[in-house]
């Protein structure tokens, strides 16, 4: 009906030949409260077409203006849906053979349920499979995918099943389907091909890739079909503005140190000038981190990372804030609490004989990042009149280092080897050897910046325990960091600052065919953060309830599942978001 409808009937037989149907029989565990559970998060599928067959309540979708509606099944009915994928393809890695494996797919799922509660869902149903629509792609944007999603209302099992279609061999959009109105949007996509390359790439081409990315026409970011699809998209993502730079402050007045001194003053503007516009800014300092100091400690990690992975790995986990060794497909870190004891015992453990230029080079790093963090939320505090506050934050304050290594990329192009995030904690302290950091301004540029010796960069703050997880598991975390935008929206410094700066958005990209080492400081608190009432007005009503950052971190990783990727500080403790809740118990979507 629809090729007819479009007058495009004569590759309807094709279109049948190449279908793959492949049938799925789930089941939803009885949610454990007696609250409306959204047990699937928006999603659409990734395949041509979808029916389903559910035995109670549960499907809703998006319509246009964006309102959830569900219905009632009657026992004749099926549920018709323009697909895109269900999200088999992220299965695809996990060892079950093929992609279109039903079967194995649904064991995998039980089989992840079990292993990975929480984190599955998130992985498997948020956003990620909003953007590879088929249908889409056949009709030239005439038929979007539906966006849809599972709720379960009563407490009790909920069943369903349905029949996913997929195509074998190239889909074009009909010449017939192309016209003044609808210019041809898409080059001819094998899905299968599409697939596999999705999941060869999506440490590096992110979540966010599209259907319209790899086969997008018209598109900024659109490639050819075959080769170079990363490379192009890469370039382009990676193609910095040079107009805006990232804010640079001057440190290397020694009074500037020294609080109520007039350059104290000036820094302090400087610095809330850069938070509040970029989030972030380039601390120079070269009385405290020389060339020397720079090339003694990156001329460690050579070794340090070089360690067989049995000695990194006995470097033990805690958490939430996890310390210790994590390799992921595009990096390796090893991070441990930021004071001298630590990184005696670290030396100690890796070099049994010691290591003095690490050890020492690691210590003043620490202390220089610590004293600076200190005097720029000093700064912070001053500038919003909260001074009094924050002996207190100090005193909660939890450093965490981390030692960062990048593979050396495999290709000449540029490579995104961290996706874009922000971190999770107060605030972030970051040094690189080379060019990779780079952070996305208000107009969502991307900025980067050549690193100086004696140069830091600080980020206001919000997530780091994606990569540190303690579902520590290769292919899961390669989601995950891929999937980098679900870390987006929890800036602990934007809560505290009830908004006022905004969390630093950044990603790491590689730009030359080799080793990239950089490490850092991330700032985390214990205890409750509340918004300072001063920082409450008429201007800026009390936007979030006081936060256990560490026991939201373990709210997060329990629930993952069942709050969705895009759970956020606000869901947690916002005041004024419809989704608010009390900070303890029953906080839920
Ligand atoms: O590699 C870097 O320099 C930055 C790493 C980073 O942004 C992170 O680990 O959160
Ligand atoms: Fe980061």
């Amino acid at each position: 009906m629809v090729f007819e409808n479009y007058k495009v009937e004569k590759y309807h037989d094709d279109h049948i030949q190449s279908t793959m149907p492949i049938t799925l029989l789930i089941k939803y565990d009885e949610p454990k409260t007696d609250e409306t559970e959204t047990v699937l998060h928006n999603h659409t599928d990734m395949c041509f077409t979808t029916i389903l067959h559910q035995e109670s309540y549960g499907v809703e979708i998006s319509t246009k203006d964006n309102e959830w509606i569900g219905y009632d099944p009657l026992p004749s009915s099926l549920l018709f849906l323009a697909g895109d994928g269900l999200q088999l393809s992220l299965f695809m890695d996990m060892s079950f053979t093929h992609p279109f494996c039903r079967a194995q797919f649904s064991m995998c799922f039980n089989n992840l349920t079990i292993y990975h509660q929480g984190l599955l869902s998130n992985i498997f149903f948020s956003k990620i499979t909003q953007i590879r629509n088929h249908m889409i792609v056949w009709s030239n944007d005439r038929i979007k995918s539906c966006m849809h999603r599972v709720v379960l209302k009563e407490n009790k099992v909920r069943y369903s099943f349905g029949q996913f279609f997929w195509n074998k061999g190239v889909i074009y959009v009909p010449n017939e389907l192309t016209d003044e109105d609808h210019p041809m949007q898409y080059k001819p996509i094998d899905l299968v091909e599409y697939l596999q390359y999705f999941h060869e790439n999506m440490s590096t081409v992110g979540f966010d890739f599209s259907v319209k990315d790899y086969c997008g026409k018209h598109d900024a970011t659109s490639i050819s079909l075959k080769g170079g699809l990363a490379g192009e998209k890469k370039k382009m993502a990676s193609r910095t503005q040079t107009a805006t730079k990232i804010p640079v402050v001057d440190f290397s007045q020694e009074d500037c140190w020294k609080s109520g001194t007039s350059s104290w003053l000036s820094v302090r503007r400087d610095v809330c000038n850069a938070l509040e516009e970029f989030a972030c800014f380039l601390a120079v300092l070269p009385n405290k981190v020389s060339r020397e100091l720079n090339d003694t400690m990156f001329g460690t990690f050579n070794e340090l990372f070089d360690f067989p992975d049995e000695i990194k790995a006995q470097f033990p986990q805690d958490k939430p804030l996890v310390e210790g060794y994590v390799r992921l497909p595009t990096r390796e870190s090893m991070s441990f609490r930021s004071s001298t004891e630590k990184i005696k015992n670290v030396t100690r453990q890796l070099w049994p004989e010691g290591n003095d230029q690490f050890r020492e080079s690691a210590d003043l790093y620490s202390k220089v990042m610590t004293e600076l963090n200190q005097v720029v939320t000093k700064m912070v505090f001053e500038n919003y009149n909260v001074e009094k506050y924050h002996d207190d934050h100090i005193q909660s304050t939890m450093p965490i280092t981390l030692l960062i290594k990048y593979d050396e990329p495999k290709t000449n192009e540029t490579e995104t080897v961290l996706h874009n995030h922000t971190d999770k904690c107060f605030t972030t302290i970051l040094h690189q050897e080379s060019y990779g950091v780079e952070i996305s301004t208000k107009d969502n540029e991307w900025i980067g910046y050549d690193p100086l010796p004696s140069s830091l960069l600080f980020l206001a703050g919000d997530g780091l325990q994606v990569r540190q997880h303690p579902f520590i598991n290769l292919a899961l975390v390669s989601w995950i960091l891929a999937l980098s935008s679900w870390i987006c929206r929890s800036g602990i410094l934007f809560v505290w600052s009830n908004d006022r700066i905004k969390s630093c958005m950044h990603r790491v990209v590689l730009k030359e065919n080799k080793v990239r080492y950089s490490f850092g400081q991330f700032f985390w608190n214990k205890g409750v953060m509340y918004v300072p009432n001063e920082l409450t007005d008429e201007d800026h009503p009390m936007q979030y309830k006081p936060i256990d950052l560490v026991e939201y971190l373990q709210y997060y990783h329990e629930n993952m599942s069942t709050v969705g990727f895009d759970f956020s500080v606000k869901d947690y403790c916002g005041k004024h978001d419809a989704t608010s809740m009390s900070l303890k118990g029953g906080v839920g979507k």
